[in-house]
């Protein structure tokens, strides 16, 4: 049954338009508008072809054909005319705080009070996006994956002030788009996302500054080692079933774990000869030029991998 809430996209960009495919293959009316007109009908083609090709491929999210879901889809050609009925606006603008705060700024005079508003941001608090805000309880962090069409999860991030209600809501309004949302009890830097990923980043930067391993092999460790088993189960469920249970798990491993904690080392900047390293070992396999390729080449595993995940 189509949803009969509307959601608002600000910035027809990557995730943008990603957010546009997740919320009209739902059948939910989706309000879309770029501050660059240009980029505004690049990105509704852009989301066009995204959904033909997927559909070509049998791997289009939903029960409705492209050409259906993309009558859900209406471009907006003012900010004002986006938001004004909305019941749910996702912010995808460019990771800047104060053009984020400014946009939050213009949302609130026009949307309905009663609008939840979303920040893709994968990086600022929503206590920051949203103090002295007049709708400053209805802000949320909501944090996809790239791209979100393919990879479900979003990690909902509320401010101290946030209005408990709200945070239900959207994870109601996300759960019946098909996306997998999970809810941070309270903001922490990183949220969860960047806070694990990019733990696993540093490590890697680490054991290559330390030329432990080469680049080409450790960027084996995910797809033919850990991704698979998480691609299916979470990092506790994986220990979980490793041993029997959590505690068998800790008899055995705590006291080496914890030492190897001790040795992680001080963090690490992205930088130097150990960032050159890496990108002139991942240029070799993957040039720059041909980058775009790669990412369709992501994108249609992904693709798979989801029609393989959802299979009853
Ligand atoms: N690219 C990624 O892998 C991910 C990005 N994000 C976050 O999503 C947000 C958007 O990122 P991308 O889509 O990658 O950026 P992008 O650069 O592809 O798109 C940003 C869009 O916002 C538009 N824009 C800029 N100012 C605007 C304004 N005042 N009003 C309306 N539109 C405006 C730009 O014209 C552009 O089309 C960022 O906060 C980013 O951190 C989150 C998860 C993953
Ligand atoms: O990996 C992803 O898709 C996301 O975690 C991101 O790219 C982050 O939002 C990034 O923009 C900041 O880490």
């Amino acid at each position: 049954m189509a949803d009969k809430r509307t959601v608002s996209i600000i910035g027809c960009g990557l995730v943008g338009q990603s957010w546009a495919v997740v919320f009209s293959t739902a059948k939910v009316k989706v309000r879309i508008y770029d501050n660059l007109p240009e980029k505004l009908e690049m990105g509704i083609e852009s989301i066009r072809n995204k959904m033909l090709e997927l559909e070509g491929k049998e791997c289009l999210r939903g029960e409705i054909s492209a050409q259906e879901a993309m009558k859900y889809i209406e471009p907006a050609t003012t900010l004002e005319q986006c938001v004004k009925d909305s019941s749910y606006v996702q912010e995808c603008v460019f990771e800047d705080f104060e053009l984020k705060r400014k946009v939050f700024e213009e949302v609130e005079k026009y949307a309905p009070d009663t609008a939840i508003l979303a920040s893709s941001t994968g990086n600022i608090f929503a206590s920051r996006l949203s103090d002295g805000l007049r709708m400053r309880d209805r802000l949320i962090v909501a944090h996809p994956l790239n791209p979100p069409h393919l990879v479900p999860l979003v990690e909902i991030i509320p401010a101290p002030w946030t209005n408990p209600d709200v945070v239900s809501e959207a994870r109601s309004i996300l759960q019946a788009a098909g996306q997998q949302p999970i809810v941070a009890k309270k903001e922490t830097a990183g949220f969860i996302i960047c806070r694990i990923q990019h733990t696993i980043t540093a490590e890697c930067f680490k054991l290559i500054k330390d030329d432990i391993i080469s680049v080409a092999d450790l960027d084996k460790l995910m797809p033919y080692g850990l991704g698979l088993r998480y691609a299916f189960l979470g990092a506790l469920e994986t220990s979980y079933l490793n041993a029997n249970g959590m505690k068998h798990f800790c008899e055995m491993y705590a006291e080496p774990l914890y030492e190897l904690q001790k040795q992680s080392g001080p963090p690490i900047k992205f930088e130097g000869e150990t960032l050159d390293k890496i990108q002139d070992e991942l240029e070799k396999q993957i040039p720059l030029c041909d980058i775009e390729k790669r990412r369709q080449w992501r994108d249609d595993r992904l693709a798979e991998l989801s029609k393989l995940k959802n299979k009853k």
